[in-house]
């Protein structure tokens, strides 16, 4: 802008802010501050604002690259036991030699003589961690389901989290050399819920497999790049390399080792790398065998040497012109990164939604959904859906019964949803992830009021609304059941106070089971007015006498909330 620091850092001064001349101002400063200048500010995304990795390819240097596979699916259905069996087919075939190493990521070549690259974390959550961390990798998802038994929450989950990225899906009916497998009963399940199987003139690829005897996993595999080639997959081997870190670890003898998934490009030992906030120059890279590798194309995992640091899962790795460069970028990241963990990125929030719909950047608006049962959420979400006008489109990126899990937080976070909770509570630590990402969790009790608050939001209007505030919780260590009296819990208040006035819910598994008054608050033998945080008290509720051991009761005050749009 061409004026002088002390002008600048009068400005600041003016509007309240006392800042010093080494610090970072964060967005709405700076536009405010040049705008007290005369200039409008025109910010770049983070990627465009560092340096240019997403040079343009020419069209005829883009060759076809192997696709790389992530398997999810429910606990025990079998997820590593394919994993495995496909690392291990594969060293049969006359490869063997090295000891098979998990570091990650590996690739296997097909009979057909095409290579396919896996993820060896397997899972949704790892899945979709990555993808908050901005790291998209997986080009197709096996979604495994064990046919002795059926389609599962987390079966559900993981469909849910594969299409809320765009990945396709293969399905995977494992198991089916036992002798209880019924493949029937699970396409049937997932027609169910919307995954038509190719054999039931679906789109969704299937095989039956066994992950056990191998039966049908070489076809399998042929589905996947089936599914590959529908998705041309290209990439540029000819130029200095770019990839995502798969893990990272401190090890006594070789010092920082790194798993990179190269993306494109072609990573050389003596290559100078800069990956998140570590840079370093390539020493020496290996395959999942321990066998060395001089250099690693495009959709090769490969472990690197050499390393000043562990960066995490989900970084992004590139090939730098100098060292001096890559430490300058390192260090500048690493000085980011520690004035950035006090500030947190801006996801949606409904009280947002008002600001974005005046900026005509809102388009979408997508909706993870928990409730207590079935109908709700389907009601939920079907009220939820119709809200949709020509210019906000609502989306459903999962709905499910259960209590708010890190999971749930995770895909809001990687798909920037907001969390709706019918009569549901986030589990501690999705309450802990939540805060830490901005998530916004709405949690109601009467659907009218959830669908009313999204509509007004929609609508950029969000009036002054009650909100319920949480203001205590109590933890029931032991029920007392009195005759006349009825059930009084023997409970330790874990956070805030309660007062015989606190409205309270009583909170299992995650599922709120009651709401109502207290009737009792009481130390002891003596009524009392209050009890605060690390006391125990005894409470009963008015006309509930179901309380348990392990119920949590939540102490909340409603509050009139103003909004500022
Ligand atoms: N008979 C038979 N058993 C299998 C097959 N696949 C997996 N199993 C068994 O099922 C159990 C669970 O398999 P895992 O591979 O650990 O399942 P997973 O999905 O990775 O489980 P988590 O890692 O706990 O989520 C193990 O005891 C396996 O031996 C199969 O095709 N046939």
């Amino acid at each position: 802008m061409d004026v002088s620091v002390n002008e600048v850092i009068k400005v600041c001064l003016n509007m309240g802010m006392f800042v010093s001349i080494n610090q970072r101002l964060d967005a709405e400063a700076i536009t405010v501050v040049a705008d007290e200048f005369g200039y409008d500010v025109e910010f770049l995304s983070a990627e465009e604002d560092e340096i240019d990795t997403t040079i343009e390819d020419n069209p005829e240097d883009l060759l076809p690259r192997a696709p790389i596979v992530t398997i999810m699916g429910h606990v025990d259905h079998g997820k590593t036991s394919l994993l495995d069996y496909i690392r291990n087919a594969s060293v049969a075939k006359g490869e063997a030699g090295g000891i098979t190493q998990h570091i990650g990521a590996y690739d296997v070549m097909t009979k057909s003589g095409k290579r396919v690259t896996f993820l060896d974390t397997p899972g949704h959550e790892a899945f979709t961690a990555m993808r908050a961390r901005g790291a998209k990798v997986t080009d197709i998802a096996i979604i495994v389901v064990a046919a002795d038994d059926s389609v599962m929450p987390q079966t559900r989950e993981a469909i849910n989290h594969a299409q809320a990225a765009g990945v396709p899906i293969v399905i995977a009916m494992n198991k089916i050399d036992k002798p209880g497998a019924n493949s029937e009963k699970i396409r049937e399940e997932l027609s169910q819920m919307n995954i038509l199987v190719e054999d039931w003139g679906g789109k969704y690829q299937s095989q039956e497999v066994s992950a056990k005897t191998g039966l049908g996993i070489e076809d399998l595999l042929e589905k996947v790049l089936l599914e590959a080639e529908l998705l041309e997959l290209t990439a540029n081997p000819d130029r200095n390399a770019v990839g995502t870190v798969i893990e990272a670890m401190l090890d006594k003898g070789r010092g920082y080792v790194t798993t990179v998934l190269v993306q494109t490009g072609t990573l050389k030992v003596g290559d100078v790398v800069l990956a998140g906030p570590h840079y370093g120059r390539v020493k020496a890279m290996t395959d999942h065998r321990g066998k060395k590798m001089k250099q690693a194309g495009p959709a090769t995992p490969v472990q690197v040497l050499g390393l000043t640091g562990a960066p995490q899962a989900g970084d992004k790795i590139q090939v730098m012109e100098t060292e001096r460069e890559a430490r300058e970028l390192a260090t500048q990241r690493q000085q980011l990164s520690r004035e950035q963990s006090m500030r947190t990125k801006k996801h949606i929030t409904l009280d947002e939604i008002g600001r974005r719909l005046a900026i005509g950047s809102f388009k979408e608006l997508n909706v993870i959904v928990k409730g207590d049962v079935d109908g709700s959420v389907e009601a939920l979400s079907d009220s939820l859906l119709k809200l949709s006008t020509p210019e906000v489109k609502v989306n459903i990126l999962s709905k499910g019964v259960g209590a708010i899990s890190e999971s749930d937080v995770l895909l809001a976070s990687a798909s920037d949803a907001i969390i709706i909770g019918f009569q549901v509570r986030p589990s501690q630590s999705a309450r802990k992830l939540a805060d830490n990402e901005q998530i916004d969790i709405r949690l109601y009790s009467i659907i009218y009021n959830a669908i009313n608050e999204v509509k007004d939001a929609m609508e950029g209007m969000l009036a002054p609304t009650v909100q319920e505030v949480v203001v205590a919780n109590a933890e029931v260590r032991q029920v007392f059941n009195i005759t006349k009296v009825g059930s009084i819990a023997g409970c330790m208040v874990t956070e805030g106070s309660f007062t015989r006035n606190t409205k309270v819910r009583v909170v299992r598994d995650g599922i709120v089971v009651h709401s109502g008054d207290i009737s009792a608050l009481k130390r002891y033998k003596d009524d009392v007015s209050e009890v605060r945080q690390g006391y125990e008290c005894g409470i009963s509720i008015k006309g509930f006498n179901d309380l348990r051991e392990g119920d949590n009761i939540e102490g909340f005050e409603e509050k009139e909330i103003k909004r500022t749009l």
